[in-house]
């Protein structure tokens, strides 16, 4: 695969991201501070990296800031993109399985080397559900990019439940 990859900080668990996914097979495109002379602001960055994935320059990306919140928010700016904070690999799975997630977030902060490994191999080894219920909540979430609040996000009873209508 291509993979888009943003670090805001050259840190060395970023610089080990970028060589396991070389040594995966995978063709790495580098932003922010893993590249020479490129803007390294986390939101200028991440955006960058999740850009390339609905853009087609890229298959997937994974973008990186010290508590990964900033660059998975920056991310999931961007239409199309579906980004993911995952802090271990079960999370990595369920964001491939249940949110057909195609930007991964990392937290500089709290990804080890050894963890990082282990996300990774979740990460490409998980494909998205086919389950219905799966798929509709992916779609409704792709909806909600360009969409009208809908009845249910308004708090309307409707069949799917209750939502809204507590204390
Ligand atoms: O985690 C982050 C954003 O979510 C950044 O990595 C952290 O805030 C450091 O950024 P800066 O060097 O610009 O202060």
């Amino acid at each position: 695969m291509r993979i888009s990859v943003s670090s805001d900080m050259d840190e060395p668990v970023a610089r080990a991201l970028l060589a396991e996914l070389r040594e995966r097979g995978h063709e790495v495109l580098a932003y922010g501070a893993l590249r020479p002379e490129d803007d390294a602001r986390w939101a200028v960055c991440s955006e960058a990296a999740a850009r390339d994935v609905p853009a087609g320059r890229a298959d997937r990306a994974v973008v990186c800031c010290w508590t990964g919140t900033g660059a998975s928010i920056a991310a999931n700016k961007v239409t199309g993109v579906r980004a993911a904070l995952c802090t271990d690999a079960y999370t990595a799975r369920g964001a491939r399985v249940w949110n057909d997630a195609n930007v991964l977030a990392l937290s500089l902060r709290l990804t080890s080397e050894p963890l990082l490994k282990e996300i990774l191999d979740a990460w490409f080894d998980a494909e998205p559900s086919t389950d219905p219920d799966d798929r509709e909540n992916v779609s409704h979430v792709t909806g909600l990019e360009t969409g009208p609040e809908t009845d249910f996000a308004r708090g309307d009873r409707g069949e799917r439940g209750e939502r809204g209508t507590g204390p």
